[in-house]
């Protein structure tokens, strides 16, 4: 990081977000953007598998329910638990925007417990953009839809290019999706941007 100004709340002059005109319909899912990703691949056995919905805006949202492997306390969601569950409702918005950006600063309010068994209502919406970041806002409620707000997050995501993986990332997990095709045309797809 070079520079900083590195809040989350976005400047006066920072541009309104926009969504895609490709981005999955409202309703739709949006996939999970790797298979064993701990906030929503579909393989990783030890994850939250998340599966997010477009929403009508630049915006998602998602069901996360807590297992007894997500604890903290007895009976309780963890921490950190819950705030990947904001990061990656966050990622989400990636598929909105038809851009790729990684998460530099989460700010997160835990405003009530989160038992065990419990769903937890997720919704992330990207509030601004300028240049290269962009602000988003989630937040979690329990009972429902329109329950009471147990955590939530104010974000700044980074856009990235494609190779800030390929030269960050572990060779063998690097290797093992460049040879998966769809991966390939999906991650490229989402540098072509208008
Ligand atoms: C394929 C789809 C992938 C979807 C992923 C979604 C998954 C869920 C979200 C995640 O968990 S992402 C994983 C956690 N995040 C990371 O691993 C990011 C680690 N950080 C980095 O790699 C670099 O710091 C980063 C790419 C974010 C920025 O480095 P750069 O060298 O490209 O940026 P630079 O230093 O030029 O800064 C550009 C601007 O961003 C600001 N900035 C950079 N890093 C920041 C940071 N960490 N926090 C806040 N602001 C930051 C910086 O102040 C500056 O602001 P100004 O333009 O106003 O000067």
């Amino acid at each position: 990081m070079s520079a900083t100004n590195t809040a989350v709340q976005p400047p006066a002059d920072a541009a309104a977000p926009v969504r895609h005109p490709e981005a999955p319909a409202p309703g739709e899912p949006v996939g999970s953007h790797y298979a064993n990703c701990f906030g929503c691949g579909p393989d990783q056995p030890h994850g939250l598998h998340l599966a997010a919905r477009a929403g009508e805006g630049v915006d998602i949202t998602a069901e996360f329910t807590v297992r007894p492997e997500h604890q903290g306390a007895p009976g309780l969601a963890h921490g950190g638990v819950l705030a990947t569950a904001l990061d990656e409702a966050l990622g989400a918005l990636n598929w909105i925007l038809r851009v790729i950006s990684v998460t530099g600063r989460l700010e997160t309010d835990y405003l009530r417990p989160v038992p065990v068994g419990s769903v937890l209502h997720l919704s992330a919406r990207v509030t601004a953009r300028a240049g290269r970041k962009i602000y988003a806002t989630a937040e979690g409620r329990l009972d429902g839809p329109d329950g009471p707000v147990a955590v939530r997050a104010d974000a700044l995501f980074i856009e990235v290019k494609v190779d800030h993986f390929i030269e960050n990332g572990r060779q063998e997990e690097i290797q093992a999706v460049m040879h998966d095709p769809d991966v390939r045309r999906q991650a490229r797809a989402f540098e072509v941007n208008p």
